[in-house]
This record gives C-alpha cells, structure tokens and sequence, in this order.
C-alpha cells in the first residue's frame, strides 16, 4: 500500500479522499492555491503545498506543478478526485510515467478511448449494449444529417466529440434546422472542447438518467454496485441524485448492470467509474462513461456499503476485490442533496459570501461530507458546492421523511443555498411519485420563467 498520496483537488472532495488514505495508514499531501490558503482540505492534510494564484489554469490544473509538488513531497500517487484533472488523460499519462509515482485512476488509454464519446459508442456496441441509434464517426455534411433524420426520425440530437456535462448538444427537430444546428453543434466544440467533430443521434425526448457505478481491479475481476438515478437537473446540472433509482424494476436493474460490466470489461478499464444510461419505455441506452470518481459516489456507498473511494487506492497498489459480484447487495435507500451557495430564486444564480452560520443537522440517517466550517468566506472562484447531505433510510419514503427534518435543521446564513429548493422537492408530487425525467425541472422552472 502506498506510504503517502498527494490529493490533487480541493473542498469536500479532497478531504473524502484523504478520509479514505488515512484509514488505510497512508500520509497525505494536499494542494492548495492562494484563495485556498485556509481550507477545509488543507487543514485536514498531513503537508500541504502552494501551487499558485486563485485561478484554476494556474493551480490546480497546473500539470507540471502538481507533479514537481508529489516528487519534492515523495508522493507515491496522486488521486485527482473529480473535476479539475480527474479526466484528464494526457494528465493521468503523465503521472503514470513519472517514476515512483501511482495514477489513481484509469490506465490514461482506457480515459483516452472512453472519453471520446463516438469511440465509447463503438466500444460498447461491440460489447453488446444497447447504445442510443447514432452515428459511431462524426458527420460534417448537412445531407448525410438530413438522411439521418429521415433514418432515426426526427427530433435528433447533433452532439459535439468533446462534449459532456451540460455542453455541446443541440435538439433538431426537422429538416429545415439541419444546417443551423450542425454549424453551431461544430462552432460549438471548436469554442469549447477544441474540437469541431460532432456527430448525431436519435433524441429521446425525456428519458431518465440513470447512472452504474463500476470497480474493476488489475486482476480482471469487474463489479457494479447498482445504479443511481439522477433524473432531477437543472439545465443538465445534477441538484439531486439518489439509488437505487425509483424508476428500475429488478429485471432492468439486472440487465442495466451487467451492460455495464461487460462494456467496461471490453474497453480495459480498472478502477471507479460510471456507465451513464438514458432510460425511456423500458429501454435503456448508453449514453457515455465517466472515468472518475463522481460527486454523488456516496448514495451508492451509502446502500452498499461499500467505501468506492477506498476501493479506488487498493486497485490502484494493485489489490484484487474481496467481494463477488453476488455478494453486492442494494440496501435500503439513499439520497444526496447538493448543498451549493447558489439562489434558486436567481435560477441557481452562484452567491458567495460569509459563512455567518453554519449549522448542519447529524443524526441517524445523516451523513454530511464538506470541508467548509461557520466563518469561512464561500469565494466565487471555483465551484458553489459548500456540502453534500446524504440522507438514507429504510426506503424511499423514509428516506425523503428523514429529509425533510434533516433539511429544516440544516442552518446556514450569509448565502444562500440550495435549501429551500430541495426542501420544495420534497413536497413536489413529480418528484416524491420518482417519475420525473431530465427534463421535469427545466420545464417546471422554464414555464414559470
Ligand atoms: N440522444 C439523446 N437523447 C436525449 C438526451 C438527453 C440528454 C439530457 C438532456 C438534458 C438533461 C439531461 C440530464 C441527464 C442526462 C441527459 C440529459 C443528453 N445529455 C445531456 C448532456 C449530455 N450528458 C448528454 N443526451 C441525450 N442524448
Ligand atoms: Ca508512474
């Protein structure tokens, strides 16, 4: 086992992943830019180290720095949490050739292929799971477009190579907005992704999400730990995500799952990640993979009980997984509310400020990751999440009661939050009836703009 880890991220991230390198004895290293200078991950950490001013470009995606920082601190690996370099494969081939020094994550090729979506396409078809009807190369002629919406029938979506989150899609819903769609679908990735390929595919028009995690270790042997439903965005920005999902029935949680395995197992991937699904009509069809540990990871260690994060270290110094794929069992219900200093009465519009009250709930039921304390100053430089609630029970009903109590005694002052809107969820009878889809929100909040 490693004897110290360098944690190149910062926030509520940062400290899980030092949680985890702790229990297993091993020492570690935390990054920190000037704005971070009295953060929660710093704090926490056994050594911690500058890595330059507030901007993200110049610290923690500072490569060269990050690298220099795990050799001057005799690091034996570096975990990259998610966001920031988590995906980064040039980033994760370059730890894997810095000696004495463990990439903890995927081998940078398995990133490499499944980060391109058109080549992630073809990997998983030819592993025998259903993906969305698309294209495997990218198209750039407005004719072989219109030939395609008349094959999958319209509307279909032109998506951009690089694309991912909430970026690089755009609907077209007849012959008439081919070429309009395909010059902005492409001068879309060229601005944000560097990258101009795009290619199209049948759009459902409101599937659930739904999300498996997988762990596959350097012996071959491949898990999945069930799935998450993360149906409720906000204009493709996750707010709540939950497992197991309200929307599976035993029989496709099976099939969903074991798609999963199989991909993963085809594309040479070891260590976490997530094989992300549309679901629609009882079909369900893959949509991309996350070669990373995710935010909402916790549902899933939370109705497993299965510590991923831990799991992510040991596969990387190259242990075998303890357990069998029937011995992973879904218990009970778990839920995750991201508690970010935005204002949903602003449309989710970031609001930075003083952490003048900070009083979070802990009872049974309760787990709260953060790394933010009463009296921090929650800046505007890098992401709005201040804490994740996770909050299970004995079912779904339980769970989102529990909620509800753990949400009402949850004080913060000095910004505002998410409080309020996850609070309105729970009394929303989409939501609570769990048959939302992707687009519930967009239309629930578009409408009343
Ligand atoms: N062919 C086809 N049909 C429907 C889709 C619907 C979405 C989508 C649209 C809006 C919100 C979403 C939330 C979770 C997952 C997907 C979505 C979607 N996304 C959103 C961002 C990127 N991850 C892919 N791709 C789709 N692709
Ligand atoms: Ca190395």
């Amino acid at each position: 086992m490693f004897g110290k880890v360098l944690v190149a991220n910062r926030g509520e991230i940062a400290v899980r992943v030092m949680a985890a390198c702790e229990e297993l004895g091993i020492e570690t290293v935390a990054v920190y830019s000037d704005a971070d200078r009295n953060g929660g991950h710093v704090e926490y950490a056994d050594e911690a180290y500058n890595v330059g001013p507030p901007p993200a470009s110049e610290s923690y995606l500072d490569q060269a720095e990050i690298v220099d920082v795990a050799q001057r601190a005799d690091a034996d690996a570096i975990h990259p949490g998610y966001g920031f370099l988590a995906e980064n494969a040039a980033f994760a081939a370059r730890v894997e050739a810095a000696d004495g020094i463990t990439w903890v994550g995927p081998p940078s090729d398995a990133m490499e292929t499944l980060g391109e979506k058109t080549k992630a396409r073809t990997v998983m078809q030819e592993a025998g799971v259903p993906v969305v009807p698309g294209t495997t190369d990218p198209v750039d002629d407005p004719e072989e477009v219109r030939q395609l919406g008349e094959e999958y029938g319209y509307p279909i979506a032109i998506k951009a190579e690089g694309g991912g989150g909430g970026r690089g899609m755009k609907i077209v819903r007849s012959e008439a907005e081919v070429e309009d769609a395909l010059e902005s679908a492409k001068r879309e990735g060229e601005a944000y992704f560097d990258n101009d390929s795009v290619y199209v595919e049948k759009y459902l028009e409101a599937p659930k999400h739904i999300e498996v995690q997988v762990l596959a270790d350097e012996h071959g042997n491949v898990r999945h730990l069930g799935e998450r439903d993360c149906s409720l965005q906000r204009r493709q920005q996750k707010v709540i995500e939950e497992a197991p999902s309200p929307a599976l029935d035993a029989e496709l949680r099976e099939e969903i799952g074991e798609a999963a395995r199989q991909g993963v197992r085809e594309a040479g991937y070891t260590n976490a990640g997530t094989v992300e699904f549309l679901v629609e009509d009882g079909e369900f069809y893959f949509m991309e993979v996350n070669t990373r540990i995710q935010v909402e990871h916790t549902v899933t260690e939370e109705v497993t009980g299965i510590d991923i994060v831990r799991w992510q270290l040991r596969v990387a110094a190259d242990e075998e997984l303890d357990f069998a794929q029937d011995d992973v069992e879904i218990e009970g219900h778990a839920v995750e509310y991201r508690i970010n200093a935005e204002n949903p009465a602003e449309d989710f519009a970031p609001t930075p400020g003083p952490l003048e009250t900070y009083e979070p709930p802990s009872s049974i039921g309760v787990r709260l990751d953060h790394a933010v304390a009463q009296g921090d100053e929650i800046g505007g430089d890098y992401d709005s999440m201040i804490a994740k609630l996770i909050v299970t029970g004995e079912d779904r009903d339980h769970c989102l009661d529990r909620s509800k109590r753990a949400l009402d005694h949850f004080t913060v002052e000095g910004v505002h939050t998410t409080i309020p809107f996850h609070l309105l969820m729970l009394d929303d009878e989409r939501f609570v009836g769990g048959d939302h889809t992707t687009k519930y929100l967009d239309e629930e909040l578009d409408d009343e703009a």
